[in-house]
């Protein structure tokens, strides 16, 4: 019943092999499009994806090796083809800033590297607005990997030790440095700047190095987000403790990790357009020598695929919520607000986007290696893309802060919540994050009590799980940490005694957590349309149920499950939510998957016409049909067996 409007906005797929599985979807697809995205979001969406498909620069290349340096010229141009579309006006961003970020996912979702070369221009033009130098003392604090830095970027954004004349360090700080003239791109004297090399993946962008050699930077290029100096050499901050200045001058950092899990996130809705709308499609065996089906009826293939699925729909949720989270945190740093509020939120959003991040980007790699596996050989073929996504996807585990690393972020800040329990001081986080662990006593008495299959088929089952598991593995790391400290271990040795089962599981744990508390808020909501609320639920329950299937040797360990039953439940819950959610998996991709333009994959296109479409691209490869150059070292030049060897 969607008026005609939107009939228009989302226009009916092409007829095709995927019909079979359309028709057997329990939901419109269209209706939750709609409900997901909202009128503005998909006309946006529409607007840049159909922008590009028009645009000659934008065309693909099939069968085309393009060198690197190709490719960056070529990535460098759509950049600024980019600029000038300028896809929103300020208003708009204003009005709705989820906007920017559906913005850079439409692009990414095209191709990273145009992507991530605009934001990192666009971010850094749109939020940096003494007589310092600026020295690099050896080659190992070279500045190193930085993005459009190898080839083209003029200024830099510089995080460097200041010391002011009285020689007084006062802490990490951001300074504005060009690096290249503008006019000619070579570098400024003092200046020694290059392009890393080759990349595993995302080689359209230039990742650079630099080193600086006494180069002299005008006062007015200290980014005084924490601190300023004055003319005189005097240091001032509003911000006296130096570590609090340090965690200001970080505060940016967590606004990349939002855009990372949500790019990682974006890798997930591609890998499984593909996967998917390939297992619908390709049949193999059967019951009978005279019947195939779709690989995609095949218990195995659901059960590897269908928990992605289900991922990343919990994920896009939780992506969007934590944007409007750090859409908070940024009005109240551009309203100047200095209440503990404030604080307290910059807080939870850096442990929030620490654990997120690797979550996110961890999910979507084993997803992409997942998927290239379920489309089989043409998984493997370079014109499917998978491993292009897979390739692109891999640095968001390590940039803006390894995964392993961030992670003890999360767990510090958890910790850090352990002398309020043990007091019984009341409290609370702004986002609610950190809530559950007011009942925390009380919750690490709970146990497993699932009756049946049929009662874990919820995602409160899972929820309340991971409830428990946050609280014990808090208690354990706690009391581990104590131990160490004990026994005579320095704080060092003992906190990095404390990380793996301990701490590191306890931010996976809590990030998993939140997700799925959110989900599960989400999906359970009365107001969610009737026709839209099973498959929703459905979704929740397999994310829950799935993730947390990883820590039932903790679960078992510490007492919440006990006896076979607890284990064969979830699993046989996972196998049936799986099975309940293959006909609606198809459309379920339907609603996020890009154009076939954008999403550039023969295997993963709409029409599901796998093998048509593969014919079509691979006859497109410029010299698909041509004999090679070298036909003659075939054909001629023949090898005489034995002529090398040795005579001695
Ligand atoms: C502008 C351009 C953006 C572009 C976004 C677009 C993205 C689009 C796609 C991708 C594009 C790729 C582009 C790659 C770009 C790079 O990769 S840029 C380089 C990024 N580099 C990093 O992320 C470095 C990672 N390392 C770190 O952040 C630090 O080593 C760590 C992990 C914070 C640990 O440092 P540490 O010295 O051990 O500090 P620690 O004692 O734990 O912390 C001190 C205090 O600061 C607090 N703190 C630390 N960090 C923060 C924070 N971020 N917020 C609040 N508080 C913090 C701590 O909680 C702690 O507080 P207390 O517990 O004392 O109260
Ligand atoms: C594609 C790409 C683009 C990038 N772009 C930029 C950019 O534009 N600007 C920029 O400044 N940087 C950029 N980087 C650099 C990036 O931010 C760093 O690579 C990242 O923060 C990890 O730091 P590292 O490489 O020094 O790893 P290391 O710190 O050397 O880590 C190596 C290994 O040691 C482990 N390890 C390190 N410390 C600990 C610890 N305390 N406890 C346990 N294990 C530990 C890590 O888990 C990791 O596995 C980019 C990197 C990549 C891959």
């Amino acid at each position: 019943n969607l008026p005609f409007s939107w009939e228009s906005l989302l226009p009916d797929f092409p007829k095709g092999p995927l019909c079979k599985y359309r028709k057997k979807a329990s939901f419109n697809w269209k209706e939750m499009a709609v409900l997901l995205d909202g009128k503005d979001i998909i006309q946006l969406k529409n607007r840049i994806f159909s922008a590009l498909e028009s645009d000659p620069l934008f065309v693909h290349h099939p069968g085309e090796e393009l060198s690197r340096e190709k490719y960056q010229e070529l990535t460098f141009l759509r950049c600024k083809r980019l600029f000038e579309y300028d896809f929103l006006t300020q208003q708009e961003i204003i009005e709705n800033p989820l906007k920017i970020f559906h913005m850079v996912l439409c692009i990414g979702m095209y191709d990273w590297s145009p992507c991530i070369q605009y934001l990192l221009h666009f971010l850094n033009c749109a939020s940096y607005l003494l007589e310092f130098i600026i020295n690099t003392p050896d080659f190992e604090a070279a500045k190193f990997w930085i993005g459009n830095m190898g080839k083209h970027a003029t200024h830099a954004v510089v995080y460097a030790q200041l010391y002011t004349p009285d020689g007084q360090y006062q802490g990490l700080h951001s300074f504005l440095v060009q690096i290249r003239d503008i006019k000619t791109l070579l570098p400024i004297p003092g200046v020694v700047v290059g392009d890393i090399g080759k990349k595993i993946g995302q080689n359209g962008l230039d990742n650079g190095f630099a080193m600086f050699h006494n180069v002299r930077i005008p006062k007015e290029n200290i980014l005084n987000i924490a601190g300023d100096v004055t003319a005189e050499g005097k240091y001032s901050s509003s911000v006296k403790d130096v570590k609090e200045r340090f965690s200001a001058a970080l505060g940016s950092l967590s606004s990349g990790r939002t855009v990372i899990t949500a790019v990682s996130m974006t890798n997930l809705k591609l890998a499984l357009s593909i996967a998917i709308r390939f297992s619908a499609v390709r049949c193999q065996f059967g019951p009978t020598d005279d019947e195939e089906i779709p690989v995609l009826e095949y218990q195995t293939q659901q059960w590897r695929l269908l928990p992605y699925l289900a991922a990343t729909y919990a994920l896009d949720y939780f992506c969007k919520s934590l944007f409007e989270n750090l859409t908070e945190f940024y009005l109240g740093l551009l309203t100047k607000q200095r209440s503990q509020r404030q604080a307290d939120i910059g807080r939870e959003i850096h442990a929030l986007c620490a654990a997120s991040k690797p979550l996110t980007s961890w999910t979507a790699q084993q997803a992409a290696q997942e998927c290239r596996e379920a489309c089989g050989g043409h998984g493997y073929l370079a014109m499917n893309r998978l491993g292009e996504i897979r390739n692109d996807n891999d640095p968001n585990c390590t940039y803006e802060g390894d995964n392993n690393v961030l992670l003890q972020q999360t767990s510090n800040y958890l910790m850090s919540w352990m002398h309020c329990i043990r007091d019984k001081v009341p409290f609370e986080s702004p986002f609610g994050t950190i809530n559950v662990l007011q009942d925390y006593h009380h919750i690490l008495d709970w146990k497993f009590t699932a009756m049946s299959v049929e009662d874990c088929m919820d995602s409160s089952v899972p929820l309340a799980a991971y409830k428990w598991l946050v609280c014990y593995l808090l208690r354990e790391s706690d009391l581990k940490l104590s131990k160490e400290k004990q026994s005579g271990r320095s704080d060092f040795e003992a906190k990095n005694n404390c990380q793996v089962y301990y701490c590191r599981s306890l931010a996976i744990a809590f990030i998993e957590q939140t997700v799925l508390q959110r989900y599960h808020d989400y999906t359970h909501d009365p107001d969610i349309p009737s026709t839209l609320q099973p498959v929703l639920k459905n979704l929740s329950a397999l994310y829950g149920l799935w993730s947390l299937s990883k820590h039932l040797a903790v679960l078992y360990q510490g007492g919440y499950a006990s006896g076979e039953q607890a284990g064969r439940f979830i699993q046989n819950a996972i196998l049936e939510l799986c099975y309940r959610l293959k006909d609606d998996a198809v459309a379920l991709v339907d609603v996020f998957a890009p154009p076939d333009f954008i999403l550039n994959s023969p295997i993963g296109k709409a029409n599901g016409e796998l093998y048509k479409n593969i014919w079509g691209e691979v006859l497109q490869g410029s010299k698909t049909l041509n004999r090679p150059s070298w036909w003659t070292e075939f054909c001629i030049n023949r090898p005489v067996a034995g002529r090398l060897k040795s005579k001695l």
